[in-house]
């Protein structure tokens, strides 16, 4: 897919990997609607980034992925704004260890429900791509972030089964899964800060200094692959410092 004329929605887009992801595609030619829950980094970076890709390019909206009305509200606006939608990268989320975190899987999953409403051709879109944001530790357990990987488990496997979906590939849309491991946003600088709900921070920073941190516009050239690659649905993209980008083989 050559992304330039096309539009896109990217939820969490204020800062770290939706800012970065939200970028990407700007630089590309696509126009992006994101969305936040932090109202003011959202206009900031909804400032910066007009500045540089144009007034009409990108559209900010405070809208909380928890909620259906919001995020419906927010589908209709990209839509509206740009006359059409074909990328949604659903990249909300938290860290920390509350155990009623399943709207860190439930958030991307509405979202995808909303999607394909958009982007089906037999609903009227003209087919496209989703990109749900898992982490390394939906693939591999985090023994200080059990929550945490359990909800990001659940959130690949909905996205690899969706995309296996018959109907669906004929609709036309693809559907991604990328798992960074740690990348260089405030979610991870929670950990150094003891301001997170792991099970132990002091171990669980340890643990990220040893698997290193890599940065977010890298992390961003993984999201544009899995978007661009008309030959990946279903994929599910790993990437880390020390060993890059591999595709789980399964
Ligand atoms: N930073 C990392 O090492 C990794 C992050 N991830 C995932 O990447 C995604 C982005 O995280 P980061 O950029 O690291 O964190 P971040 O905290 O820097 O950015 C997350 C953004 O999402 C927004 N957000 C949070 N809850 C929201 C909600 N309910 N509705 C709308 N917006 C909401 C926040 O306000 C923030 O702007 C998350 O899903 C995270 O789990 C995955 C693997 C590694
Ligand atoms: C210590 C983490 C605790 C809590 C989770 C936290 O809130 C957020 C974590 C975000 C990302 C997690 C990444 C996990 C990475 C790993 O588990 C690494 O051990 C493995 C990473 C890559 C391996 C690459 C490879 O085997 O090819």
């Amino acid at each position: 897919m050559n992304v330039a004329g096309k539009a896109a929605l990217v939820t969490g887009g204020a800062q770290g990997l939706g800012k970065a992801f939200s970028k990407i595609l700007l630089q590309n030619g696509a126009k992006v609607l994101f969305t936040d829950i932090k109202e003011d980094v959202g206009h900031a970076t909804l400032s910066e980034f007009q500045k540089d890709y144009g007034q009409n390019n990108v559209v900010f909206i405070k809208a909380d992925v928890t909620s259906q009305p919001q995020m419906e509200e927010s589908f209709q606006l990209a839509k509206s704004s740009f006359g059409r939608l074909d990328i949604v990268v659903n990249n909300a989320g938290v860290g920390g260890e509350h155990d009623d975190n399943w709207e860190r899987c439930k958030g991307p999953i509405r979202c995808t429900r909303l999607a394909l409403n958009y982007l089906r051709r037999d609903k009227g879109g003209q087919g496209g791509v989703i990109v749900n944001i898992s982490s390394a530790g939906g693939l591999k357990p985090t023994q200080y972030g059990p929550v945490y990987s359990g909800t990001k488990a659940g959130l690949l496997m909905y996205s690899r089964s969706l995309a296996a979906n018959s109907d669906l590939q004929q609709s036309g849309v693809r559907v991604n899964t990328l798992c960074p491991s740690f990348a260089d946003t405030s979610l991870v600088a929670s950990i150094r800060d003891n301001e997170t709900t792991v099970l132990n921070n002091e171990k669980a920073w340890e643990q990220v200094q040893s698997v290193g941190i890599m940065p977010v516009e890298y992390v961003a050239e993984g999201l544009f692959e899995l978007v661009t690659d008309e030959s990946k649905n279903g994929a599910v993209l790993l990437m880390a410092k020390a060993t890059g980008k591999k595709y789980l083989e399964m």
